[in-house]
């Protein structure tokens, strides 16, 4: 599959650094030595200081053929023979049906400005140039260490403090819809995935939609600009300079506070999909702790505690329907050889087993009298 134009070369900047942005695009379909020539004139077009530069000077090599993207790391090697470190990230091919791109590119400018993953250097037809980040990716099992959690925590907090111009809408339930309505009108050609589609009852699907959004809309949980999709491979940790990092803002959007956290939740259950790794009671208040007062977790009032449990419990749910569905259009548009729709039954079956238990904690704790006025 060929190279499509996500975006026209457009005005991008970072605080008040202007981003050099080129219309070039890059077939991300080609070999990596078929590849590297048009990444090399990429480079030339998008930074003037190289346009001279022998394309000897230039390597490149393959850091992740992600679920989504190809990723490259290019290394420039300049004049006083120091190496510049650059990631190229082509788009990989139909991620435009779950990725808003222009929503994508606004976030990374003012999360790049707060301080947020690697900064953005340059964008092009079909993908960007970012920073590299020296430091080694996370591990599932790493997320479950006091200290990591803690400061994961601490990080989250400030991440959804950063402001984002636009709309502050929370999407979780546009998306859902919206994938929703993607997801239930497939057409496989493949016998066997034709079959196991069929088996899915959408109308059971959208009456769980519904119940949760009307269950979960009575919390009033705060809105904030959310990452959504914070896997151990979307954290970095440097260890020298003690830095965690949050990268990959493809799903960022305003959202539930709790959605954040309980899809970041689900995720201890790591590649596996083992939710028998889901956080306890325990190592949720240490998160929620360091998340409400990093400067003095252990003086965070019990109720606020509980509340975050429920609120965090509740979107943990949607969490499960909003990958459930996603993973139903990948099982269409991705090119990629993965059993996708095992992977709705995973989480669609992790949903309705929890269901019932946080169902009834987020009821009693709605029916509760001092709560007022507020959650009726
Ligand atoms: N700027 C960076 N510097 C160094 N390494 C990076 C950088 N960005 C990403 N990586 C590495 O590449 C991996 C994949 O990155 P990323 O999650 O952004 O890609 P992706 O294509 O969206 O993958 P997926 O769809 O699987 O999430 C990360 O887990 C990390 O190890």
């Amino acid at each position: 599959m060929g190279a499509t134009k996500i975006w026209n070369a457009m005005e991008v900047s970072e605080g008040t650094r202007k981003i050099p942005s080129s219309p070039l695009t890059v077939d991300h379909s080609l070999s990596i030595a078929h590849i590297k020539p048009k990444i090399v004139a990429l480079c030339k077009d998008l930074f003037n200081q190289w346009s001279n530069l022998d394309d000897s000077r230039f390597s490149i090599e393959t850091v992740s053929g992600g679920i989504t993207n190809l990723l490259l790391k290019v290394s420039v090697r300049e004049d006083d023979a120091k190496d510049e470190n650059m990631t190229v990230r082509l788009y990989g091919p139909n991620t435009e049906y779950v990725i808003n791109r222009e929503r994508e590119l606004q976030a990374i400018q003012h999360l790049s400005a707060a301080g947020f993953g690697a900064k953005l250097l340059g964008v092009f037809g079909n993908g960007m140039v970012q920073s590299f980040i020296d430091a080694r990716t996370l591990t599932p099992s790493d997320m479950k260490n006091p200290k990591l959690a803690a400061e994961i925590a601490k990080q989250l907090r400030k991440f959804h403090q950063v402001e984002i111009p636009g709309s502050k809408e929370p999407q979780v339930w546009n998306d859902v819809l919206k994938f929703f309505k993607n997801a239930s009108t497939l057409q496989f050609d493949d016998g066997e995935k034709k079959i196991k589609y069929e088996t899915i009852s959408f109308q059971e699907v959208h009456d769980e939609i519904i119940e949760l959004k009307e269950l979960t809309d009575r919390l009033n949980a705060p809105v904030v600009f959310a990452h959504n999709d914070l896997l151990s491979g979307n954290l970095m940790l440097n260890e020298d300079k003690e830095k965690l990092y949050f990268i990959d803002f493809e799903y960022g959007s305003y959202n539930y506070r709790g959605f954040d956290i309980g899809n970041h939740f689900n995720e201890y259950a790591g590649y596996d999909c083992d939710y028998s790794l889901y956080p306890s009671k325990d190592e949720q208040f240490h998160f929620f702790r360091h998340y409400l007062d990093s400067d003095q977790p252990n003086e965070v009032p019990g109720k606020d505690l509980e509340a975050l449990y429920v609120e965090t419990n509740s979107y943990m749910l949607a969490s499960h329907l909003y990958w459930a569905l996603w993973a139903l259009i990948q099982a269409k548009m991705s090119p990629i050889d993965f059993d996708y729709i095992s992977y709705f039954f995973m989480r669609y079956n992790e949903y309705k087993k929890q269901k019932e238990n946080y169902f009834c904690i987020a009821k009693s704790y709605l029916s509760k009298p001092e709560l007022g006025e507020r959650f009726i």
